[in-house]
């Protein structure tokens, strides 16, 4: 099963989207919806919304009177933590259920406004954020869903920045044009990388990088921070600490687009949970590599995971590496002119060979 989070600002086009991504097959939790359901009349969440807020938030017939609620919950941020306090432990039981109940070989979307707020991006194989200016969205919601601008206005207050959620995401979808372009983005994005993703996934099929170099991408450092926020999700218990090694973790220097990653665990014991514990979470083992080494599943970002335990020798350089390499620009055109011959084993031997150097200058 493909886990997709998708998140984006109030009015942002998240119902655009999922419309899309539904039409094509994917599954979708609708977090909103959800959030109606846990609150329906004679329900407990319902009785404790109104312990915490009030009779006045019911109207006649019994029913959350829902504007009534959100006058009282937006007003300030402690108003809105008592809201979330009470709605989001029970959005949470029923959304684990509806994703427990997707089939394999699903694509399972959850639309969740409050993703980045809630930290819960790494969880997800894939996260996509709609991303449209506060501004457009604040017309979009008073013009086209009536929605009172101060409304509107205070739960933006009450939300991430849009910079904060484009850092969270793998893919932004920009809804600030017409309809139709955020229409055909999300139907490219469902072919060219959730179906082949969720296949790849399925089938423990790795995506191998082309070691070709490429120009230094200043991307690389945050695709990089966001797959080892992921690692961390899966085998955070187990490593001592991940990182972002090798050729892209140095600042401006060209290398093939493939990032490496290194989980540092205890000992050889640990190596073996580590690897045991990424391969159940979709992470594929190169067998043809002596040391433990995964690969991912996403056909739009290879990753070579390589998983050492702390007494390793190599474990220290690699962390070096980085620093030392940047600093010298002899050793940075030695290293770029190794990587465009990409013979595996000569880039590993002058590796060591630095590494060996710089070990014993320490
Ligand atoms: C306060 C309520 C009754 C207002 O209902 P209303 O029908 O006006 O809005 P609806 O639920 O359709 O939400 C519309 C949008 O408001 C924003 N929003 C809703 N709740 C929150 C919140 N707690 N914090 C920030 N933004 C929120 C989201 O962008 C959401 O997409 C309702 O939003 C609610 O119960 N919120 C708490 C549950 C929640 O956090 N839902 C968001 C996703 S889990
Ligand atoms: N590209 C667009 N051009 C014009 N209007 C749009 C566009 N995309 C969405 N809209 C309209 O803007 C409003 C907000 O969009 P939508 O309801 O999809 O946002 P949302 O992110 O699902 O909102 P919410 O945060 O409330 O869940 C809707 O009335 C929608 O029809």
């Amino acid at each position: 099963m493909l886990m997709v989070g998708l998140t984006g600002g109030i009015g942002a086009g998240k119902s655009t989207v999922t419309a899309v991504l539904a039409e094509a097959g994917a599954v979708i939790v609708d977090a909103d919806l959800i959030a109606r359901e846990v609150v329906e009349p004679g329900s407990p969440g319902l009785a404790m919304l109104v312990a915490e807020f009030g009779e006045d938030i019911l109207g006649p017939d019994g029913a959350l009177d829902r504007a009534a609620l959100a006058a009282r919950a937006f007003v300030d941020a402690e108003r809105t933590a008592a809201l979330n306090a009470i709605t989001h432990p029970l959005i949470g039981e029923r959304t684990a259920e509806l994703f427990g109940s997707a089939p394999e070989d699903a694509i399972v979307v959850h639309d969740m406004p409050l993703l980045v707020e809630g930290g819960m991006t790494p969880g997800y194989h894939l996260v996509i954020v709609v991303d449209t200016p506060a501004e457009i969205r604040l017309q979009r919601l008073v013009e086209f869903r009536g929605m009172p601008e101060d409304d509107a206005r205070a739960r933006m207050s009450r939300q991430a920045t849009n910079e904060a959620r484009r850092a969270a995401a793998d893919v932004v979808i920009d809804n600030s044009g017409d309809r139709q372009t955020a229409v055909d983005l999300t139907n490219a994005l469902v072919e060219i990388r959730l179906r082949p993703f969720e296949h790849n996934l399925r089938t423990a099929t790795p995506v191998v990088g082309d070691r070709t170099v490429v120009p230094f991408r200043p991307e690389w450092a945050g695709e990089a921070e966001r797959a080892c926020a992921r690692l961390r999700h899966v085998v955070g218990k187990i490593a001592t600490r991940i990182d972002h090694v090798g050729p892209t973790a140095v600042e401006g220097l060209d290398a093939p687009d493939v990032i490496d990653l290194q989980v540092t665990v205890r000992d050889a014991a640990a190596v073996e949970v580590a690897l045991r514990t990424l391969t159940e979470a979709g992470y594929v083992r190169d067998r043809s590599s002596e040391r433990p080494l995964l690969h991912w599943c996403d056909p739009a970002r290879p990753l070579e995971v390589s998983i050492l335990a702390e007494d390793d020798p190599e474990h220290e350089f690699s962390l070096l590496m980085a620093e030392v390499i940047g600093a010298d620009p002899g050793a940075r055109a030695e290293y770029t002119e190794i990587l465009r011959r990409a013979d595996r084993e000569e880039t590993r031997q002058w590796e060591r060979t630095l590494s060996e150097a710089v070990l014993r200058g320490r």
